[in-house]
């Protein structure tokens, strides 16, 4: 087993993380400005297949074991952490990881800290100075196009799956389609996701190994035994104006559609979670989650964790909600198998941090986009599809999701 030794401090108030993180291969989990970023790597653990959420979850309880850990802080994202990513489906020809960065520099509720991790037989020493902000290298505008999808093959595979609910086959499934584009020579990655991080301030803005995105629905929170989720599904273009906004957030709340859409993605989590929580409790009635470019239909969900089960046990338990895949998951992920003409990657997989607790904080890598080494970017969006479900409304809405992305690069 490889031994880590690791060491936070607390230091002066690092007013803004994003500055700090390396523009090429950012590390970064954030929301309204609170969060960590990481520099360097010191491991790199991958996983991949059916087990690959169970497989990190164990090798991290070994790697957290045997780690020899000071830490002062004691805060959520202080002491040992590994950034995650994992692929959507078991299939996926894409890896999952978790990543040990060299240090980290965390910020929260006032309190910032610096965390140096070093592999004891590697020789190497830790990260010494502090780093400091780098200016922004070149601004670049990219735009994005439809990649495997169409647009015409994304409104047929909506109506085809519309057709296989009718019969009883399933009774939700989540499609999505993708769009593509070249990211210029020494980009830096830090511009988007700056943008995304005004833009979205209420999301979890992250980059974690190339999956960049701000996402609004947390998969699930571990903090000292209690656990936490926000379940998203059913969506609303916002209004022109005060009184049609109104409108459409009072038409979202009543559409019989919508409810139904979202009341799958809610059971699926309180079944996934139920083995191992006690006192779960969900707001009676959705509400209607306002974001700058859409509604959505929002629960949010609390419990006590009644095992010792870590933040990775949890998201290998809930992974595929309902939400980004569909109801049953079996038959809605073997539908999105032969529906949709790509591999999904990371976008609607769990992403996020772990601690050497276990506790953690992970959301869904929705409003994604996917830089490989050589400038590709795949930019993904998705709706759940249900029997009352129109092609065109369907593709309005994954353009209103594309947003995000799409101005964050453009
Ligand atoms: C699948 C996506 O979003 C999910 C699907 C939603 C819906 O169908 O209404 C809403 C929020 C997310 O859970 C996406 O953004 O790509």
């Amino acid at each position: 087993m490889r031994h880590l030794t690791v060491s936070t401090i607390q230091v002066d108030d690092i007013r803004s993380l994003l500055p700090l993180a390396n523009p090429h291969h950012p590390l970064l989990w954030l929301r309204q400005g609170d969060g960590i970023t990481g520099l360097g790597e010191t491991l790199r653990l991958e996983f991949s297949g059916p087990t690959r959420m169970a497989d990190a979850a164990r090798l991290w309880r070994e790697v957290a074991a045997a780690a020899d850990i000071s830490d002062e802080v004691r805060m959520p994202g202080s002491g040992l952490v590994a950034f995650g990513t994992f692929a959507f489906a078991d299939s996926s020809a894409k890896s999952s990881v978790l990543v040990i960065p060299r240090m980290i520099l965390g910020r929260r509720d006032g309190v910032s800290w610096i965390t140096r991790i070093t592999e004891s037989d590697s020789g190497t020493e830790p990260m010494a100075s502090a780093p400091s902000a780098t200016p922004f290298g070149d601004e670049y505008r990219i735009s994005l196009t439809p990649g495997a999808e169409s647009v015409d093959g994304f409104q047929a595979h909506v109506a085809e799956a519309v057709e296989r609910i009718v019969a009883g086959n399933v009774d939700k499934v989540v499609l999505s389609r993708d769009l593509t584009g070249h990211l210029p020579a020494g980009a830096d990655l830090r511009r988007v996701l700056a943008d995304l991080a005004l833009g979205y301030p209420n999301c979890w803005t992250y980059s974690v190994d190339g999956l960049i995105g701000s996402s609004p629905e947390t998969l699930v929170t571990v903090s000292n035994g209690s656990v936490t989720a926000r379940v998203l599904a059913g969506t609303s273009s916002r209004g022109r104006d005060a009184e049609s906004d109104h409108r459409a957030a009072v038409d979202l709340q009543s559409s019989t559609k919508d409810q139904d859409e979202h009341q799958f993605a809610v059971q699926s989590v309180l079944d996934s979670l139920r083995p191992h929580t006690a006192h779960v409790i969900t707001s009676e009635m959705p509400f209607t989650l306002k974001l700058p470019n859409l509604w959505h239909l929002a629960t949010d969900v609390e419990g006590t964790l009644t095992d010792d089960a870590s933040s990775l046990d949890l998201i290998d338990a809930l992974h595929p909600t309902a939400a980004v895949a569909g109801a049953p998951t079996a038959k809605a992920v073997a539908l999105i198998d032969e529906l949709e003409p790509f591999d999904r990657g990371r976008y609607a997989g769990p992403v996020g941090w772990v601690g050497a607790d276990g506790d953690g904080e992970w959301a869904i890598a929705l409003r994604s986009a996917q830089v490989e080494h050589n400038g590709d970017v795949t930019a993904y969006a998705g709706c759940g599809i249900v029997a009352e479900s129109v092609p065109e409304k369907e593709l309005a809405e994954t353009r209103m999701k594309f947003r995000p992305i799409l101005d964050a690069f453009a």
